[in-house]
């Protein structure tokens, strides 16, 4: 089976465990429910850590990355470090967690369910970089860092004040940072439309891999720079007024799929896949901004209509 962008990423994986979670998500898609429990046997499910903001919208941060973990098989935890009041026009207010809170999140996660990877959002101070760093130095773990700065609707999502300390303590224990292309700009300041270019300067400036995005700008390309190596991937480009989130949703894919054990060129493949086929499916029209991404596509979703115990009489019904 080849992939496709409407099924980027099952096409590739093609393992057992992974084999069963589809034919449950096309037996719920088609409405019917096993009754049998179907935990005994099935190795546990691989995770992966976001640790970003939420957004009330339900179109990027958080909300977005829970859900393309999700679409990449992957179980979603998240470490949230700051609430945003936002839907797809703007950014209202942000209310930021307290430095200890955010710590009590990675600890809980850290002592019961270490992740196979890692990503970082929206971090919007620096002291909530400055914990975050603290908490995953050392950490063995793949992280991919998305350097969140500006939200489509415009709104500044990192203080002028904490782009420092994202390069200085962030940049460094990063696998790969996918900023996009007005992004990489800002941080190198360089006003050339050449990734390649870009990317190099980021990783002069500490990081290890870069992969600047496609969304923006002339080329349709997102450009890995990693180990030394260019590589561009071809992305499409949709005439979709729904983009909103496709960062986040890029940068989770991208993070689900190192923590599937892919290397960081086929990852990202991947995970140009996932983000393209979400702006494809984008809810164009929900709300008066740019629509949020749509990874799940939830519009072609129903829910189950038999009941648990498999009896199809009772389906349905409220008592
Ligand atoms: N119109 C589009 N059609 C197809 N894929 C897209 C489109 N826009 C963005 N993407 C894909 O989504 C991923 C993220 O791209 P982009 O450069 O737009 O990030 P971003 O600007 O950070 O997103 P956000 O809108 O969440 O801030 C890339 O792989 C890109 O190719
Ligand atoms: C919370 C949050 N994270 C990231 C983005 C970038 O899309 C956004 N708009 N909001």
């Amino acid at each position: 089976m080849q992939p496709t962008s409407d099924n980027p990423v099952n096409a590739r994986f093609t393992d057992t465990a992974n084999d069963a979670a589809s034919d449950t998500a096309s037996d719920a898609a088609n409405g019917a429910v096993d009754s049998a429990p179907d935990s005994p046997g099935r190795p546990a499910p691989i995770r992966a850590l976001t640790i970003a903001s939420s957004d009330s919208g339900g179109g990027a941060g958080i909300q977005a990355d829970l859900k393309a973990f999700a679409r990449c098989g992957v179980h979603g935890m998240s470490a949230i470090v700051a609430l945003t009041a936002q839907n797809t026009v703007g950014v209202n207010a942000v209310h930021e967690c307290p430095p200890d809170f955010i710590l009590a999140q990675l600890d809980a996660i850290f002592d019961d369910l270490p992740p196979a990877a890692i990503k970082t959002g929206m971090l919007f101070s620096e002291q909530i970089i400055t914990t975050v760093a603290q908490a995953l130095a050392g950490r063995d773990v793949p992280l991919v860092v998305d350097p969140v700065m500006i939200a489509s609707s415009g709104a500044q999502l990192l203080r002028e004040d904490a782009v420092g300390a994202l390069v200085e303590l962030l940049f460094p224990l990063a696998t790969v940072i996918t900023p996009n292309l007005m992004e990489a700009q800002a941080l190198t300041g360089l006003g050339s439309e050449d990734r390649a270019e870009i990317a190099e300067a980021l990783v002069a400036m500490g990081a290890r891999g870069v992969l600047v995005t496609g969304g923006h700008g002339q080329q349709h390309i997102d450009h890995l720079y990693a180990d030394g190596q260019h590589l561009d991937i071809p992305v499409p480009r949709y005439p979709v007024a729904a983009t909103h989130g496709a960062g986040c949703t890029h940068s989770a894919a991208l993070a689900a799929c190192l923590a599937r054990g892919l290397p960081v060129a086929q990852a990202a493949r991947q995970a140009a896949l996932v983000a393209a086929s979400a702006v494809k499916h984008g809810l164009v029209g929900l709300g008066a901004g740019d629509g949020p991404v749509d990874v799940l596509d939830v519009r072609s979703m129903r829910p189950p209509t038999s009941s648990p115990a498999g009896n199809p009489a009772q389906a349905g019904q409220l008592r």
